[in-house]
């Protein structure tokens, strides 16, 4: 008989990396008013998503997820969503040509707040105090006061994620998005790169190709594709009373929805079968992730999926793997296997941030460009080998110039990590980086699509 859920049957069950509010009746107090509050996307939307995902799982398009490690209320400007969404757009151009096919764009923007992290607690000086869990929890400042978790910051996420996804949906439906425009994305801080140049040569190519189309009667009015995107939201649900409180019964279908995002994803941290994140979403029905480290078994995937998709809905499960260069060809041709021998129709994805982060001889956390090419580049030798898609990518990234990962092109080096290090918690791909990753994967992309092709033709 199936398992009994409500948007609350979590409750019951082991949670891990939760925080404990000092005030019950206040925390309490701020789920009454959120559950109150309009959703923040509406379950149809999420319902296109996943079938959009649905395209990614058969092989015919490519899922390019992206964003901040996490948002925070000090970076919070109409300038920094706008310049992401930018070089999201950019990176998503890149690879469409690179793998001609559909790239789906999810940000890990409107609601990326809440952080899992490897302690509890953090010494600074002799002074013990408990670690900053993301600014919907609690602050980042190293004092007492600010550490205590704060219900309150729920509602200002709540009202941040708001206010950037109407932005996100301005800028995506509004006529910034529009194919006539790719010249007008590069930022500053890309301009003059190696980037730039090669970016500025494709923007060519596709206003020849848009040119030729428009001539033959494909227009912005007939292909509203070309005027306008798709730009989807998604965030680790960490934060169970605020993911709680935002869901919804769908008054179409009447199935429930986790509407604080399109997309949700548990973190490896999480991803106990038998825990609270995994029984919290295995009953919302938006399209979700699942982020896998190398320790995962194949019997405890096997059981995940079974968990989270019962039904092997195309679309519903994305896999997020992050396992780090060296140990992908060894632990993801099993594990690729056991889910194609199963029949499970899901989505692959690589994260090539989580299992590089490494700490500078400074003591700043950082990822160098080259182990993150590597595992990406891994994580497709893979499934070129297995026979299976390898359907995309989740990068940690802003559309600033900051410092914070080293390597690439523009050669960042340890040495210059202080100079714009801005993260809230882990390094970020910087524009130009992200810009030069889109590039070389497209490059890999394209490869890969022409000797199958050759190989098909004998
Ligand atoms: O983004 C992921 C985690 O929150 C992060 O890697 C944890 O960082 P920590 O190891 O400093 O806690
Ligand atoms: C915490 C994260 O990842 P993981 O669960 O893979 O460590 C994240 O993506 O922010």
């Amino acid at each position: 008989m199936a398992e009994r859920w409500s948007p609350d049957s979590w409750r019951a069950k082991p949670i891990h990396q939760v925080p404990t509010y000092p005030d019950a009746a206040a925390l309490a107090g701020v789920e009454r008013e959120l559950a109150n509050f309009p959703p923040l996307v509406f379950a149809g939307e999420a319902r296109r998503l996943k079938a959009t995902l649905a395209q990614v799982a058969e092989g015919k398009a490519f899922l390019l997820q992206g964003g901040d490690c996490a948002e925070s209320f000090a970076e919070f400007s109409a300038n920094i969503i706008r310049d992401t969404f930018r070089v999201m757009l950019q990176m998503a151009v890149v690879l469409t040509y690179g793998a001609a096919m559909p790239v789906v764009k999810v940000g890990r923007m409107a609601g990326q707040f809440a952080k899992p992290r490897s302690a509890d607690t953090e010494t600074i000086d002799g002074v013990t105090l408990p670690s900053y869990r993301g600014d919907n929890i609690n602050g980042i400042d190293f004092t007492a006061e600010a550490r205590i978790p704060d219900p309150q910051r729920m509602v200002r996420a709540y009202n941040q994620s708001a206010a950037t996804l109407n932005l996100l949906r301005a800028f995506a439906q509004g006529g910034y998005a529009d194919l006539h425009k790719v010249h007008q994305w590069t930022l500053d801080c890309v301009a003059g790169t190696l980037q730039a140049a090669r970016y500025q040569d494709l923007c060519d190519r596709l206003g020849e190709t848009l040119a030729f189309m428009e001539a033959c009667g494909l227009t912005s009015d007939s292909a509203p594709q070309i005027r306008e995107t798709d730009f989807f939201t998604s965030h680790e649900a960490l934060l169970l009373p605020y993911e709680q409180a935002l869901t919804r019964v769908d008054s179409t279908t009447g199935e429930w929805y986790d509407c604080s995002a399109h997309m949700l994803w548990i973190g490896e941290r999480t991803r106990q079968p038998d825990a609270a994140h995994v029984e919290f979403l295995r009953g919302v029905r938006n399209p979700i992730g699942l982020k896998i480290g190398p320790n995962i078994t194949v019997d405890t995937l096997l059981h995940l999926i079974e968990r989270l998709d019962p039904d092997n809905e195309p679309g519903r499960l994305t896999l997020i793997v992050r396992m780090g260069a060296a140990e992908v060809p060894v632990k993801l041709p099993g594990l690729v296997r056991a889910v194609k021998r199963a029949g499970r129709k899901i989505v692959w994805s690589c994260d090539p941030m989580h299992a590089n982060t490494i700490k500078a001889a400074s003591g700043f956390k950082t990822r160098r460009f080259d182990a993150i090419l590597a595992e990406v580049r891994a994580f497709f030798e893979v499934h070129k080998a297995e026979g299976s898609h390898g359907g995309g990518v989740h990068f940690e990234m802003t559309g600033q110039d900051v410092t914070e990962c080293v390597g690439g092109m523009t050669a960042i080096t340890e040495a210059r990590l202080g100079d714009r290090y801005h993260t809230h918690c882990d390094p970020r791909l910087n524009a130009t980086q992200a810009l030069e990753l889109a590039f070389l994967i497209a490059e890999q992309l394209k490869d890969d699509r022409i000797k199958a092709a050759h190989a098909l033709a004998g």
